[in-house]
Parts: structure tokens; sequence; C-alpha cells
């Protein structure tokens, strides 16, 4: 099976790598193409893909094509290409949905969200595909996400909040990290902010292996930590206090934002309905 990539950032790029490193496809079953081709070539380099000369050549050669341009180039890409009828489409962006997928392709489509944790083969994708997305092709989907770490099948009404706690979340992990590292240093200025960080990056490898590794529960490590009447018992009840209204701020926001990227989507779509 041939997998095409239109677009060679953060994902396109971790798609590469992830992919290879999992082997479960060769770079030499890949065909990519970057708007900046010095990107792509640079990347080819260390993986030996086909580098296409247009985007039409990445459609024309795949079996499932990944649009992983930002969300409002991905119609217009898409719409300038005469994508085969047989193309399982495959599009990461986030606030482009299925239905608006099928305004620029008849056959199969699918919507992912991947994470940036997939480069080291860790993390879950997101996964949703319309009705024309044969079982064959789903199985080949779930078979490369599954290698990216875990792939999770949910609807389209979940997608939005499920993103945060799987493609957001390593980037509001390391906010809420520096965050907690710069109020140490304000607190005991001679530990020193690089000696703060590397704490907390271990921390957070040992908590994630007795979370994962030993399948603790979260109340589970919170009871083998806070020996009761002790101090970690004080930032608890802190975070009990200041937390729950910060995170439900942070759901409004970004749904805000996926309403928002949404709506300029569809109006993408009106707008070409008019010029037709
Ligand atoms: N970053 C993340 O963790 C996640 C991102 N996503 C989704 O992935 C998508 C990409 O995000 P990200 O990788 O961070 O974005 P980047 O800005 O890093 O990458 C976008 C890429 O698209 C390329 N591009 C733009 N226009 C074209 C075109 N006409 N033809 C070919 N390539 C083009 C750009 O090329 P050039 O090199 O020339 O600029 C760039 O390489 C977004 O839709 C986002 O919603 C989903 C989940 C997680
Ligand atoms: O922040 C973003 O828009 C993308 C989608 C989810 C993670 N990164």
């Amino acid at each position: 099976m041939v997998i095409g990539i239109i677009g060679l950032g953060n994902i396109g790029q971790m798609l590469v790598k992830g992919l290879s490193k999992s082997r479960v496809v060769s770079p030499s079953d890949m065909i990519v193409f970057n708007r900046s081709r010095d990107k792509a070539a640079e990347l080819q380099r260390l993986y030996p893909f086909e580098l296409a000369a247009t985007a039409q050549e990445t459609a024309d050669k795949a079996d499932m094509l990944f649009i992983c341009t930002k969300p409002l180039d991905v119609l217009p890409v898409l719409r300038e290409l005469t994508l085969p009828a047989r193309l399982h489409l495959v599009s990461v962006a986030a606030g482009v949905s299925l239905q608006d997928l099928e305004t620029v392709h008849s056959g199969p489509v699918s919507k992912v969200i991947p994470t940036v944790t997939s480069e080291e083969l860790r993390g879950v994708s997101l996964f949703a595909s319309n009705r024309l997305v044969n079982d064959t092709q789903r199985d080949s989907l779930r078979l490369l996400l599954d290698a990216l770490g875990t792939a999770e099948e949910v609807s389209e009404e979940s997608i939005e909040t499920a993103t945060i706690l799987t493609s957001s979340a390593p980037g509001l992990i390391a906010g809420i990290l520096e965050a907690f590292a710069q109020a140490a240093v304000r607190t005991s200025p001679e530990l020193g902010i690089d000696t703060a960080r590397r704490m907390l990056t271990e921390t957070l490898a040992g908590t994630s292996l007795l979370l994962k590794g030993q399948e603790l529960g979260f109340n589970q490590l919170i009871e083998r930590v806070a020996t009761k009447g002790g101090i970690t018992e004080e930032g608890l009840a802190v975070l009990g206090r200041t937390l729950p209204q910060a995170f439900d701020d942070l759901f409004a926001m970004t749904s805000e934002k996926h309403a928002l990227l949404k709506q300029k989507v569809q109006a993408q779509i009106i707008d070409r309905k008019g010029e037709q």
C-alpha cells in the first residue's frame, strides 16, 4: 500500500518518522509533497521516500492520502486536485469535518487527530470515517494508527473534547510543567530553572510508568504519595480549589476556537458555491 503525505510540518514529519520507526510502512512506500521542497528534500535524505513534484502526483500514486496542511489550507489544496475515486483521503486537520471533506472527494474519507507523541510510538490517534470507507480500508488505517501508539475510533460529536485530551495534551502538559517549574524558582531562586525543569521531566517519566506500567489509577497514585496529614495533601487541596475552574475554562475556550475554525471552513464552502 502506498501512503501519500501532503504537507511536511509537525504532523507530516511525525507521520514519516513514526511510520518508518514502527516499520509498519517503509519510506519507499511513501510519496510526499510539501510546498517548500527544500524541507521535504532534507527529510528525504534520512527517510528515502519518493519526493513528488506536485501534490497531484501524490494523489495519483497513493492508496491512502494524508492531507497535513493547516485547517484553512485543506479544502483549497484539495480543490486543485483530481482525486481518484478509489483513494482513501485522510485529513488530520482540527475543525474540518467528514462532511466538509466530502465536498472535495466523493470516495472514502477519514478524519484523524494524531499526536506529536507518536514520533515515539506512544499516544492516542483519534479517527472517524465516512460510510464509503470499507472494512479493508478501515483496518489498514487502524493498523497504521496502532503502530503509532493506540488508535481510538470516536464519533465526530466527541472528537473535539477528545482532541484536547490526546492531541493538545502534550503541549498543555508541557505548559503546566513550565508554570510548575517557574513557581518553584520564584519560591527558591537558588534551585535554578534548568534544575527545576529537569526534576519535573524525570518525575513525569516515572509517574507515567507507574500509571501505565503498573496500571495504578490516578486516585491510587495520589493515595500512595499523599501521606495522611502530610505535605502533598496541602498541595492537592490548593489544586482542588483552583483546577476545576481552570479546566472548565480551558474546555470552554478550546470549544469556542473549534467553533470559529468550523465557521471559517463553512465560509470557504459557501464562497465556493457562490463562485460556481
Ligand atoms: N501539531 C499538532 O500537534 C497537531 C496538528 N494537527 C493538525 O495537523 C495539521 C498540520 O499541523 P502542523 O503540522 O502543526 O502545521 P505546520 O504549520 O507545522 O505544517 C503545515 C505544513 O503544510 C504545508 N503546506 C501548506 N500549504 C501547502 C500546500 N499548498 N501544498 C503542500 N503543503 C502545504 C506547509 O508547507 P511549508 O513547509 O511550505 O510551510 C507545512 O509544511 C493542522 O491541520 C492541525 O490542525 C492535528 C493534531 C495535532
Ligand atoms: O493546536 C492545534 O490546533 C492542533 C490540533 C490539536 C493539536 N494541535
